[in-house]
Formats: structure tokens, C-alpha cells, sequence
């Protein structure tokens, strides 16, 4: 694993810094692979990151980017209609997909739905091993997975001391927040990504930083430490969440 870790003065240069940094991503994906792959956060922290991308261009050719080759994709939704305030992919939609024209093929929403969460965990899962044609053991890569953390270290809809912790044998599970349905990727999934990028901003999140950064801690209390992948982790953190951190 090659981490990085970034403090920048505040939340506009911690968006500018992540917008930057995807496109570099991107940039590389396309010209290897010919497609951009990217799972994103729910949260307040990414919002005007997703409000800049309809603007952004390539950072030297400042071309319109090409979104037929870019797929985008949820690292975690909650388990409510696609128009209810609260899902992930309508402020999404709202803040960037909505003013690009990013083919609806590539974008890839959590079936919110079904019968159950645990149906529509199950329907995502299948959905990402056809699109990454992947039928093995192996866990398909993606070449981005954005992510925020809570004040209580979790990340994506992987809450302390939940089920959805222990599952390492699926892409997909169901992630709940007390009485709140989630449907989130799990950590190993997570983990299998090319690069994790952490957007944290905040004072509020000092005290779990701390224990995220920590030498020795519960990965169970802290589930932000489960996040450990084998590509590149990025935790791009403004100054009021990380100018006291250790690292
Ligand atoms: O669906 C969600 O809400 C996110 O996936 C969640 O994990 C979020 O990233 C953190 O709660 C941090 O949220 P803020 O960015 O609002 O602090």
C-alpha cells in the first residue's frame, strides 16, 4: 500500500486538490484501459467536488472530459428512493450528473427499489461483477473509490461493531446505521481498488483521525483503519481535521 497523506488550508483547496488528483487518474485510465471507473461517497464533504466536475477539463488540454468513457458508481447509498432527499445519487445527480453528458449507461445507481436492502445489495453485486466481467475470486478493481469518514471513523456505510464489518467474501452488503438502511461496498472490495481517496474536513473529525492514524486500535471501533488497499490511499484532509495529525 502507497499512502499519502495531505493537509490543505481549507475546504476549497482540499476540493481543488481531489479534483486535480482524479483527473490525473483519469487521464492515466483512459489512456491504459480506455475507460474511467469511479465510485463515489455520499456525505457533505464531496459535494462541491461533484459541483466542479461539469466545469473540469483535462488539467493541461483543458478539454471537455470525455464522459462516454467515464462509469460512475456508488461506494455506499442509502436505502431510500432514488428522488428521496437523503439518497446519495440524487445529490449527485443534482450537483454533476445532471449537467454533463455522461451517457445514463454509465451510471451505475445502487437499485434502492427492491424487496429488502439484502435483495438490493445482492442485485448491485451482480451488476458490478458483469460490468467488470468478473466471475472469480477476484474482486473487480476500480480505478477510483472516493470516500468520506464520520466523526465516529466509519466510512462509506461501514458503522463500528456492525455486520457489514465482517463480511469479506462480498462486493456488496447491507451497512445499517441504527435504524437507518444502508447498502454499502465492504472493505475488502474497498480495498481492491487502484486508488482510495479520503476526503475529511472538519475539526469534528480530529479525535477520530487520531484513532484511525493511531499505531494500535480497533479496526472494529474504527473502521476507517480497515481501509488498507493494495493500490494507492489518499486521505486529503483540510486544516481544521488534520493540521494536528501525526503521521
Ligand atoms: O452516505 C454517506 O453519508 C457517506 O458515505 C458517509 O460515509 C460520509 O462519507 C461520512 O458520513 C462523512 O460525511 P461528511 O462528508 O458529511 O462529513
Amino acid at each position: 500500500m502507497n499512502k499519502t497523506v495531505e493537509v490543505l488550508p481549507d475546504q476549497s483547496a482540499l476540493v481543488a486538490r481531489a479534483l486535480e488528483l482524479i483527473l490525473s487518474k483519469l487521464e492515466t485510465a483512459i489512456e491504459q484501459r480506455g475507460r474511467f471507473t469511479i465510485a463515489l461517497s455520499g456525505g457533505s464533504t464531496p459535494k462541491p467536488l461533484y459541483e466542479a466536475m461539469p466545469s473540469a477539463g483535462y488539467a493541461y488540454a483543458n478539454q471537455k472530459l470525455p464522459w462516454d468513457k467515464i462509469h460512475v458508481f456508488w461506494g455506499d447509498e442509502r436505502y431510500v428512493p432514488p428522488d428521496h432527499p437523503d439518497s446519495n445519487e440524487l445529490m449527485t445527480r443534482r450537483a454533476w450528473l445532471n449537467h454533463v453528458d455522461i451517457p445514463a449507461a454509465n451510471i451505475h445507481p445502487v437499485p434502492t427499489l427492491e424487496a429488502d436492502p439484502a435483495e438490493a445489495a445482492a442485485k448491485y453485486e451482480q451488476h458490478l461483477k458483469e460490468f467488470f466481467n468478473s466471475s472469480g475470486a477476484e474482486f473487480p478493481v476500480l480505478d477510483v473509490i472516493l470516500l468520506g469518514m464520520g466523526d465516529d471513523a466509519h466510512t462509506a456505510s461501514l458503522f463500528p461493531h456492525t455486520e457489514a464489518l465482517k463480511v469479506r467474501d462480498r462486493l456488496v452488503t447491507v451497512g445499517n446505521k441504527n435504524e437507518s438502511q444502508r447498502i454499502t461496498f465492504t472493505y475488502p472490495f474497498i480495498n481492491s481498488a487502484r486508488s482510495v481517496i479520503f476526503l475529511v474536513a472538519g475539526a469534528n473529525k480530529i479525535p477520530a483521525l487520531a484513532q484511525v492514524f493511531a499505531p494500535v486500535a480497533d479496526d472494529f471501533t474504527y473502521p476507517s483503519r480497515l481501509i488498507q488497499p493494495q493500490g494507492e490511499l489518499w486521505w486529503l484532509l483540510d486544516a481544521a481535521a488534520g493540521s494536528e495529525l501525526q503521521t
